[in-house]
């Protein structure tokens, strides 16, 4: 018998009156709220908020907004109908307009303040009052909490307008962003990468923002235009957007003495993180202390292996600053991001970033955040040397488990039990003397193909090739042949099919969503829903057009292009 008091979930979710009951706001309970902010959420202008864990927001509506995509995967996974998606009611609330929501839906969301390490340095001045109480969810407003089927979800609005944190900015995403970013999560999911997920994308029929952009086919590095964009809301998912910049805030404040609750406060926002995204891996019971030293080990354990899988399917993330690194251990921030082409360990396609964000480099950039992660927790542990100790030597350790998760990837990658240096050096150096295509290269060689043939498909054949292209071809047939030797304790579907599994086929390339997100622009979606489909079956081989379309080279005349193949800002 159905127990009627316990909160089911409806097979199905319909209507916003069916997800309203499954709402939880119980955090407000535990978590501070900023005392000056206006309990009605009219709280947008830029000011210092100096304690509180977040600050009730009325998000701001788009114009006029009209539906254009809907993350169908996490619908299924969440059990709501796709119609739900344009249902007016839902389009309302997740278009920013709160006021007509059912009970008990709440009309007003909420934004949280963070601190900035960049590359493991404190930074203040990127806060307009250069404390670091003006920083945070500058155009981020989550609107609500949810238990569905069982499973804790925060959903957050981005480009709803302003908040205290929008720094004198409109608090506005454009529909180009909004789009890279929606493709993006719901890519690098099938991809079997920890994101947020994508949830929904409308954009305004009317409201436009002007930006600093590219003109067409311009090399500038930086943007030469500025141009009138569209608005666009989308809304993302994850168990909670705690972010390592979250806890430094809290730390900083409680370093400093700031005010007579700061230690109280990171207390609790490190224990609403455990609960939100560590329920699994860290009893309840455990003292604080011992909590803080097991999350350190397990944040560790999820953030090298997230950036090791980065590496695995291509993705730079552009802007590893602490900020942008998920306390959760997943991909968060999908701004100057990039799918890499040619394969190329510097490959930064944020013109801002500088090479320590760059794509092989982002093992120490996550070193980088790591450390600031464990700075942050360290007050915690004040007096306890034993725990102390143990932190030390958690974060010590980074380094070496790092390595050996990127060694595992490579050999993954390689269809290899163990990873072999020697292999390993000559083929990275000949990847880049011959200037491969990072996707096609490793797909092409789940194939085990008998000759080089089928990788020379991969090949760009820059200048170091052309001036020798016998002589490489030659090192790579001397490759394979080694390559094949170490790969023979496999029989040669199984060593395939699990290559296939590991190696996408398709990728997120920029130069594939640069002509989406024009069309979108224009009113047309249908190449944007195309390529939602193609990249949600990122390892399956598909059809024979999509092939055609998607699995090739990087068109030569498409390098170099702003806007494209690298991008000063991406808001
Ligand atoms: N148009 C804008 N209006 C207000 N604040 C903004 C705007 N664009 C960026 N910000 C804020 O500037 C800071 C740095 O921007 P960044 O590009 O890292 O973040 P983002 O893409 O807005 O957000 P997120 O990290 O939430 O995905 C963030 O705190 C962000 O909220
Ligand atoms: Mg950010």
């Amino acid at each position: 018998m159905i127990n009627r008091h316990h909160r089911e979930t409806p097979t199905t979710i319909r209507t916003l009156d069916d997800l309203a009951p499954l709402a939880d706001y119980s955090f407000m309970d535990t978590l501070h709220s900023d005392p000056e902010g206006k309990a009605n959420g009219a709280d947008h202008a830029p000011r210092q908020v100096f304690s509180g864990h977040y600050v009730p927001v009325k998000p701001t509506p788009i114009e006029n907004p009209e539906y254009v995509s809907h993350g169908k995967n996490l619908f299924r996974e969440l059990g709501f109908a796709d119609s739900l998606a344009q249902s007016d009611d839902f389009v309302r609330m997740f278009s920013g307009d709160l006021s007509r929501v059912p009970e008990p839906l709440r009309n007003v969301g909420w934004a949280c303040g963070y601190a900035l390490s960049i590359y493991g340095n404190e930074f203040y001045q990127q806060c307009p009052f250069q404390t670091g109480n003006g920083y945070g969810d500058g155009r981020a407003i989550s609107v609500l909490e949810a238990v569905i089927n069982g499973q804790r979800w925060e959903m957050q609005l981005k480009g709803a307008g302003r908040t205290p944190y929008c720094r004198g900015a409109d608090g506005r995403a454009v529909l180009r962003s909004s789009v890279r970013e929606f493709l993006a999560q719901e890519h690098m999911h099938a991809l079997g990468v920890p994101t947020s997920r994508s949830l929904s994308l409308y954009v305004s029929k009317t409201e436009q923002v002007r930006r600093p952009w590219y003109s067409e086919g311009s090399r500038s590095i930086d943007p030469d235009i500025l141009v009138s964009e569209p608005v666009a809301i989308s809304t993302r998912v994850a168990p909670s957007f705690i972010r390592v910049g979250q806890l430094e805030l809290f730390s900083r404040r409680a370093r400093k003495e700031e005010h007579p609750q700061a230690m109280e406060e990171l207390e609790k926002l490190v224990l609403h993180l455990i609960d939100r995204e560590y329920s699994d891996d860290i009893d309840r019971s455990l003292a604080t202390a011992e909590k803080v030293v097991l999350l350190a080990r397990e944040f560790r354990s999820r953030l090298t292996s997230l950036v090791a899988n980065w590496i695995r399917v291509g993705y730079c993330q552009g802007n590893f600053n602490s900020d942008n690194c998920a306390a959760g251990g997943f991909t968060l921030d999908y701004g100057p991001f990039g799918f890499i082409d040619l394969f190329d360990p510097q490959y930064q396609p944020w013109t801002g970033g500088g090479a320590h964000f760059s794509f092989l480099n982002q093992p120490l950039a996550a070193e980088r955040n790591f450390y600031s992660f464990c700075s942050a927790l360290r007050p915690l542990l004040t007096a306890r040397e034993d725990d102390l100790r143990q932190l030390d030597e958690i974060q010590s350790g980074f380094p070496k488990v790092m390595q050996e998760q990127l060694e595992k990837m490579w050999a993954d990658k390689l269809g290899l039990e163990a990873f072999d240096e020697a292999l390993f050096v000559d083929l990275a150096k000949l990847m880049m003397q011959t200037t491969v295509d990072y996707i096609l290269f490793f797909r092409e060689l789940s194939s085990l193909p008998d000759d080089i043939g089928p990788i020379k498909k991969s090949f760009y054949k820059g200048r170091t090739y052309a001036a020798d292209p016998d002589g490489i071809d030659r090192r790579w047939s001397a490759w394979l042949t080694k390559w094949k030797s170490l790969t023979q304790t496999r029989s040669r579907e199984e060593l395939s099919s699990q290559m296939k599994r590991v190696n996408p086929k398709y990728s997120l390339r920029e130069w594939f969503v640069v002509p989406a997100y024009q069309q979108a622009a224009a009113g047309d979606y249908a190449l944007l829903r195309e390529l939602q489909e193609v990249m949600t079956q990122p390892y399956a081989e598909q059809t024979e057009d999509v092939e055609k379309k998607y699995y090739r080279l990087k068109p030569l005349e498409l390098f170099n292009v702003g806007g494209s193949s690298h991008y000063s800002c991406s808001s």
